[in-house]
């Protein structure tokens, strides 16, 4: 085989996936011009969201096919249920995010598709499912905080955020996860490779949805 298959999902998903990594909210966090209440939205859907994709990670864990990946994604599952969740809470502290918005906000459309749509795949029990889902909730985030040479903004809620997608560990998972993918996505047959890339393809839809709905209409 000629391409890898992470890399033609990506480039089948060209658009929309560009459509994320030049978000203006992408913009707007490097330049430290974010609106704070654009932030906030983003911020406690976003804490939202990252409950299902623990639970998907656990998922991939459980499908895995041996014991190395399993390792591999457990580690990760550690360093975001740790450093990752201490970012949140500073940053609801500093925007003066309420309790109830910090536990029980009212979800976004989005979010809610995004929750169904981790769920889906971890239901599936397939591997390469939640592989596809996991390639495009990092990959696209390392595509677009990952930036040459750029500075860092002075407020801490801009650049930690972007240092948690631009350091050489989450560079390394994503190598990874591309790389299991890859591999994973050898041993496929064609219906199984088509659900996969449906489940690539709808998440990196909702990616853009949801960068989109922080803004006001
Ligand atoms: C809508 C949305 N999509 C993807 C991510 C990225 N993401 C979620 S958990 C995780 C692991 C470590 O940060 C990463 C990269 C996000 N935050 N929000």
């Amino acid at each position: 085989m000629s391409q890898r298959f992470s890399e033609s999902l990506k480039e089948l998903n060209h658009t929309p996936w560009q459509a994320c990594t030049q978000h203006r909210f992408i913009n707007e966090m490097f330049a430290g011009t974010l609106d704070d209440a654009v932030l906030r939205r983003y911020l406690v859907q976003d804490y939202q969201f990252i409950n299902q994709f623990v639970a998907l990670l656990g998922a991939a864990i459980a499908s895995a096919d041996q014991f190395a990946p399993r390792v591999t994604l457990s580690q990760f599952a550690a360093m975001i249920t740790s450093d990752e969740n201490t970012y949140f809470i500073r940053s609801f502290d500093a925007l003066g995010v309420a309790e109830s918005d910090r536990h029980l906000p009212q979800l976004s459309l989005p979010t809610v598709q995004f929750q169904a749509l981790m769920l889906e795949a971890a239901r599936s029990q397939k591997y390469a499912n939640c592989l596809a889902v996991l390639c495009v909730a990092e990959g696209l985030y390392l595509d677009a905080f990952d930036r040459d040479g750029a500075a860092l903004p002075p407020r801490f809620e801009h650049a930690e955020w972007i240092h948690l997608h631009a350091n050489d560990f989450f560079r390394g998972f994503v190598a990874w996860l591309r790389a299991e993918l890859d591999r994973v996505g050898e041993g496929l047959d064609p219906q199984a490779r088509a659900e996969a890339a449906d489940f690539f393809a709808r998440a990196v839809a909702l990616e853009q949805s949801f960068f989109d709905h922080v803004y006001p209409a």
